[in-house]
């Protein structure tokens, strides 16, 4: 009798979702999740205020964060901005059958997640940087002098020895942007 068949769906890949702040990232990612329902997003954990809005996270206190990293609750985590941020290990569950699984990462985490992932892709996202001062103020979700930090942090480059690396410019029509990403994703779905 044959070896009963391994009917355990397949993992998605991880996709980052990377670049400056104010590029349209979370913007982007939303509007691929909504595209195909198949493609899931990753929550972070973040010591941001559970009241600034934007995008889908956990919002934990510093106690909280550096209990859950005592833990080993995380796949990643990372400073920035003042904020930590980090990956619980469950992106792997919702990996299972999915087409993907988008999240946003710093791009200094790049080349570590690519160890950690065993199916690993990023998406550069770029816009003109006339355009991402303008994304921000309109945001509003930081200060002025909060702007002025991030967009001197907008010119920082991803790092060597990334394997899987599209890049999506979002300085115009955001539909135009996800179609793009749209593209990248189902060819290397292969
Ligand atoms: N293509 C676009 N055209 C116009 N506004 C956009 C576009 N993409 C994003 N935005 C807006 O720019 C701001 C920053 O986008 P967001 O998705 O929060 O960026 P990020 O997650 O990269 O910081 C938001 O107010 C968002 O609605
Ligand atoms: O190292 P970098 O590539 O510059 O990224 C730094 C941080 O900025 C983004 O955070 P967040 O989503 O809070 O900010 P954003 O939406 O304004 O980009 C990103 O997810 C990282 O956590």
């Amino acid at each position: 009798m044959s070896a009963p068949a391994d009917i355990t769906p397949a993992k998605g890949p991880v996709i980052a979702v990377v670049g400056p702040s104010g590029v349209g990232k979370d913007s982007l990612m939303s509007g691929l999740a909504v595209a195909d329902p198949r493609l899931r997003s990753m929550r972070r954990v973040i010591t941001r205020a559970p009241e600034a809005g934007g995008e889908d996270y956990q919002p934990v206190s510093e106690a909280e964060f550096a209990a859950l990293v005592e833990a080993d609750v995380f796949a990643l985590h990372w400073n920035a901005h003042g904020l930590r941020y980090g990956v619980p290990r469950d992106i792997e569950k919702l990996r299972i059958g999915a087409s993907g699984v988008l999240v946003n990462l710093s791009r200094a985490v790049l080349l570590q997640a690519q160890e950690v992932f065993d199916d690993f892709r990023v998406i550069s996202v770029t816009a003109r940087p006339e355009v991402l001062a303008e994304r921000l103020a309109g945001r509003g979700r930081e200060d002025a002098d909060e702007v002025k930090r991030r967009l001197a942090r907008a010119s920082l480059a991803l790092p060597e020895g990334l394997k899987q690396v599209y890049e999506v410019d979002n300085s115009g029509d955001l539909c135009a942007a996800i179609v793009q990403a749209q593209s990248i994703i189902q060819a290397k779905r292969g």
